[in-house]
């Protein structure tokens, strides 16, 4: 079996998140099952504090679940090193960076670091993955600048190609496009679906960005806070999904033309 064939999905079946506390456990989502082929872009949508990042950072092994499984292939997370997670899984969270004094080059090298020697000298091919990533988020200009002068959008764009050089068969983004003007928003999800799409890649994110979502995106797991529904655009479109994300008397949802109306 090749690496290929042995990471064909990532599923969670039953999944509940949340926090806990000494005494106590806060219940963010339940039921929450998700399955995720090579090849698809996957958005995770729903409103404010519904559970989205809480989400992504249990899918990266940044907290704990609460309950159920979480599996790539028919391998449990929980049963992964974090060093194989590392070849597995790359994420970009929405918490600042705490090494802004790197410039956009050595930020986005640090996505090879699962690869690299002790030293963290990096390889030809290393190399390879970081200009690529660099090119990709159209950040040739922007390379030998350090971090911290740079706009929100365009360290947003230097975490993408850090996480496109990690390349990793699953890539997990929070809010990948928060800090984005529309241009870069709709090149940088199109291009995120050709990168899923040509490199056999798993790309999940969050987002509020749901008729981009509904237009661009393979599947779309909506936590509405119920039954959670995941499908194809088309598939939540006909089970009236949309519809009951918001207040009807304030926002209704138009299947015709797959649009919010105000
Ligand atoms: N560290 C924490 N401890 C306890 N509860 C938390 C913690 N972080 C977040 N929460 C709660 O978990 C719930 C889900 O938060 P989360 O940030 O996952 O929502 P979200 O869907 O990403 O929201 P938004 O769209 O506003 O970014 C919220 O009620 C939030 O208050």
């Amino acid at each position: 079996m090749d690496s290929k064939e042995q990471h064909i999905t990532l599923k969670t079946e039953n999944l509940s998140i949340g926090y806990t506390s000494k005494n106590s456990e806060i219940l963010v989502a339940k039921n929450i099952d998700l399955n995720a082929q090579l090849g698809e872009l996957v958005a995770i949508i729903g409103i404010n504090g519904i559970g989205k990042s809480t989400l992504l950072r249990t899918l990266a092994q940044v907290q704990p679940k609460l309950a159920g499984t979480i599996k790539i292939g028919e391998t449990d997370l929980n049963n992964m090193k974090s060093f194989d997670l590392a070849s597995e899984i790359s994420v970009v969270l929405t918490e600042p960076i705490a090494s802004k004094n790197l410039t956009v080059i050595e930020l986005v090298a640090l996505g090879r670091q699962p690869y690299t020697n002790w030293l963290g000298t990096l390889s030809e091919q290393d190399l390879a993955k970081v200009k690529e990533g660099i090119t990709q988020m159209e950040l040739g200009s922007l390379q030998h600048k350090k971090c911290h002068e740079l706009s929100d959008g365009q360290l947003q764009r230097a975490m993408i190609a850090r996480a496109l050089a990690q390349d990793t068969p699953v890539i997990l983004l929070d809010e990948p496009t928060t800090h984005l003007d529309l241009y870069h928003k709709v090149r940088i999800l199109k291009l995120l679906k050709h990168i899923a799409k040509e490199t056999d890649k798993i790309i999940i994110f969050t987002t509020h960005e749901i008729e981009m979502a509904i237009r661009l995106c393979d599947e779309i797991l909506l936590l509405d806070g119920h039954t959670n529904p995941f499908g194809k655009p088309n598939e939540l479109i006909e089970k009236k999904a949309f519809e009951r994300i918001f207040p009807s008397d304030t926002i209704t949802f138009d299947p015709d033309t797959g649009s919010f109306r105000i």
